[in-house]
């Protein structure tokens, strides 16, 4: 399972070159930049409307994009299906509507888990490994903290608990680079400190990108930010220098700080 971690192929684990969507008239991705290093912890954060979710779309296939280059480990991706991407090694989180509600926790991971397996093994392979699989689901939920809530129904979860066998289930494939969709909305405070701590045990030795408006989350998480407006990557380094950086500030940076203080101040 660990297969995909710390794949050979150039320093970069994803690489946007030059990329660019645009949906009839209007260039919604406009020519981003990024290059995220093997293991980096990255926040894409940015103004609504920005692209973010474009971004995503473009990474995991869901769009192709209208010019430039997506790569994984230096490969080409861009164009690639989803499943096929999935299966080069990129995961991007589930969301909380595609967990099988009626299945215990234990059964939506070891479908997870069986899921990317049938891509990559026959059917002979799989049932010798059935132990194996067995293991693997006990792991992935000791690491998502929910062992003891194995055989509870996935609908009968708290908000919380759904997040984090989402990511869990995201996890489950082996993949060494994953896509977060703001992993902490909804959450209270004390659940988002719990949670960010459990996004960085999760995804230790892997590459992460995670789309985030909570800038205590951003700073939390992040290695390196990527500030994304109007399509454009307009700068992309470290928590502190981000937030020092006068273009950021302008853009985005001062206005969510500020609105985000008041709101921490009034709650
Ligand atoms: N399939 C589509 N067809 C046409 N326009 C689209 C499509 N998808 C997104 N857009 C437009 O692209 C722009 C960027 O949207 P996107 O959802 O990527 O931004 P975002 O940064 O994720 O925003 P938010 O933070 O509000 O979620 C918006 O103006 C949106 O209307």
């Amino acid at each position: 399972m660990s297969g995909h971690l710390n794949p050979p192929g150039g320093a970069y684990a994803l690489e946007l070159l030059d990329l660019r969507k645009r949906f009839g008239r209007s260039e919604i991705i406009r020519g981003a930049q990024l290059q995220v290093r093997a293991g980096e912890r990255v926040a894409l954060i940015g103004p609504n409307g920005a692209g973010k979710s474009t971004l995503f779309n473009l990474i995991s296939g869901r769009f192709a994009p209208t010019s430039g280059e997506v790569r994984l480990h230096g490969r080409r991706i861009d164009g690639l299906p989803p499943y096929q991407i999935n299966r080069l090694g990129l995961a991007r989180s589930f969301q909380v509507s595609n967990l099988f509600s009626r299945l215990s926790v234990f059964e939506n991971i070891r479908c997870a888990l069986l899921w990317s397996m049938g891509y990559r093994y026959s059917f002979w392979h799989f049932l010798a490994g059935l132990d194996g699989l067995n293991d693997r689901v006990e792991e992935l939920l000791e690491q998502i903290q929910l062992d003891r809530r194995r055989d509870v129904l996935a609908m009968n979860l708290t908000y919380a608990e759904a997040r984090a066998l989402e990511i869990g289930m995201t996890i489950a494939s082996g993949a060494s680079v994953i896509l977060l969709d703001e992993p902490t909305a909804g959450m209270s405070k004390s659940e988002t400190q719990r949670f960010i701590q459990l996004i960085r045990q999760v995804t230790e030795g892997r590459t992460l990108l995670t789309v985030e408006h909570d800038m205590g989350v951003v700073f939390g998480l992040a290695d390196r930010i990527a500030v994304l407006v109007y399509g454009e990557v307009i700068a992309f380094d470290t928590p502190e220098a981000v937030r020092a950086d006068a273009r950021v500030q302008q853009a985005y940076l001062g206005s969510v700080l500020a609105e985000q203080a008041t709101a921490g101040a009034t709650a």
